[in-house]
């Protein structure tokens, strides 16, 4: 029987034992720090507490809406002092693939967006040049000249040869079929993550894996996912920090992102907080895939 996770809440001596276990945090965001722009209570003085133990924290998010800087900014925003470069978002993991690993050769290199304004800040910053995105004249109704277009080609930008989706929240028709014509000529389908749903307000709204879904079910093809639970992620995120994984803990939300990018990336611990996704009864059940070493009711639970 796997072993079970250890549950933090209420118990000082475990919670500083956990603490002095490790050097380095991986925070996810979304489900842990906040719900949407809802800071859960606590989350200031518990980052103040790992800082001033000396942790290095890192924020690493799922979320593709926004960019490294937009990340500062409403960290900055909630009271949380951080700097850009303790920030990795999936949008930034996604074009430091396209551009220093896919290396796609021009002129077949440009990138349709399915995504928001973070996405082609990132890939504006790596020199990556896309379409679609938050592009208003994707934002209406299909028209007959669009079915027309699109058809023969002539609505086409024959440069582009990979497809990024993300977290849209202005998906429609329109921009899945100009998605799903590139792919069918052959584009190369990336996701900047597949996470089912967004935690927001307390509840749950779809998430970038819901958007995506239309272009595998189309193709048949599953999309290279670029953010947790996504290695190359975890690699570019030791690259930068040269962290020792054995002294890394993840903590996170979500079982099958967060808590699995710790487990895969081989990290001396994961800890699950229970304010977001994932509930106690997905690990407790009788052959759960992925269980969380550590686990809390909620972040602010580490100040003891
Ligand atoms: O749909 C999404 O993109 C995710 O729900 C969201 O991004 C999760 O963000 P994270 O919990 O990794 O901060
Ligand atoms: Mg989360």
């Amino acid at each position: 029987m796997a072993p079970q996770p250890k549950h933090l809440s209420g118990d000082k001596a475990a919670i500083n034992e956990f603490l002095d276990q490790f050097d380095v945090f991986l925070l996810d965001c979304d489900g842990v720090l906040w719900s949407g722009d809802n800071l859960f209570p606590g989350t200031v003085e518990t980052l103040e507490l790992l800082r001033s133990k000396g942790k290095q924290v890192v924020f690493v998010t799922n979320n593709s809406t926004k960019s490294r800087a937009d990340y500062q900014k409403k960290l900055t925003s909630m009271g949380i002092p951080s700097s850009v470069d303790e920030i990795f978002a999936s949008a930034y993991s996604s074009a430091i693939y396209i551009s220093r690993i896919l290396k796609v050769p021009p002129p077949r290199n440009k990138v349709y967006v399915l995504g928001e304004s973070g996405i082609e800040t990132e890939l504006k910053s790596e020199g990556i040049e896309f379409i679609g995105g938050t592009d208003p004249s994707y934002r209406r109704d299909i028209t007959p000249e669009d079915y027309k277009g699109i058809a023969d080609g002539s609505l086409l930008d024959d440069n582009v040869g990979i497809v990024l989706a993300g977290l849209d929240f202005h998906v429609n028709y329109l921009k899945l079929s100009h998605a799903y014509h590139y792919l069918a000529r052959g584009a190369k389908f990336l996701a900047t993550n597949t996470d089912s749903t967004l935690p927001s307000n307390h509840t749950f709204f779809p998430g970038a894996g819901s958007i995506s879904i239309p272009l595998i079910n189309m193709t048949g093809q599953q999309p290279t996912a670029l953010g947790k639970p996504s290695q190359a992620m975890m690699d570019s995120i030791e690259g930068k920090f040269q962290f020792d994984r054995k002294r890394t803990c993840m903590v996170g939300d979500r079982l099958d992102t967060d808590i699995r990018f710790g487990i895969e990336g081989k990290l001396g611990g994961t800890l699950a907080v229970l304010t977001g996704v994932s509930k106690k009864e997905e690990w407790d059940a009788e052959g759960a895939p992925v269980i969380p070493a550590f686990y809390v009711e909620k972040l602010s639970d580490l100040m003891g």
